[in-house]
């Protein structure tokens, strides 16, 4: 059975989608973005702030959905410049430090409201 998940403690959608979904135990958030629950977007903030508010964001939302960060199975970042790797990899690391779960990073076109990273993940909450 499929439910959509919301919570307030996440930035509301800028856009046609949920915060995430689930199916039976695994959960699929949208990708985060450096948005505040109270609509601060932070696309000029440096790529480790950014970073920051977006895993927040997420862990937020997996929150909800009943998933801790080792629930998740696979996240994917989207950066607007590769050469931002390394800054948002340190962040990352400090949300992720027990059993990484498995990641794609890459360099998107371009990410809504012109920010610099976009992160989403699944994870199984069984
Ligand atoms: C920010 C998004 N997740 C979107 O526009 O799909």
């Amino acid at each position: 059975m499929s439910e959509i998940i919301h919570t307030n403690a996440a930035p509301e959608a800028v856009g046609a989608y949920s915060q995430a979904t689930t199916n039976g135990d695994l959960v699929f958030t949208a990708g985060q973005i450096p948005l505040t629950p109270e609509g601060e977007l932070l696309e000029d903030a440096p790529i480790a702030e950014q970073t920051e508010q977006a895993l927040d964001n997420l862990l937020a939302v997996l929150a909800e959905a009943g998933a801790e960060p080792e629930d998740v199975l696979k996240t994917t970042v989207f950066l607007g410049d590769i050469d931002d790797f390394e800054e948002m990899n340190e962040v990352y690391a400090n949300y992720f430090d027990r059993a990484p779960p498995a990641r794609s990073a890459v360099q998107a076109g371009a990410l809504p409201k012109g920010v610099g990273v976009e992160i989403e993940a699944v994870a199984s909450v069984e």
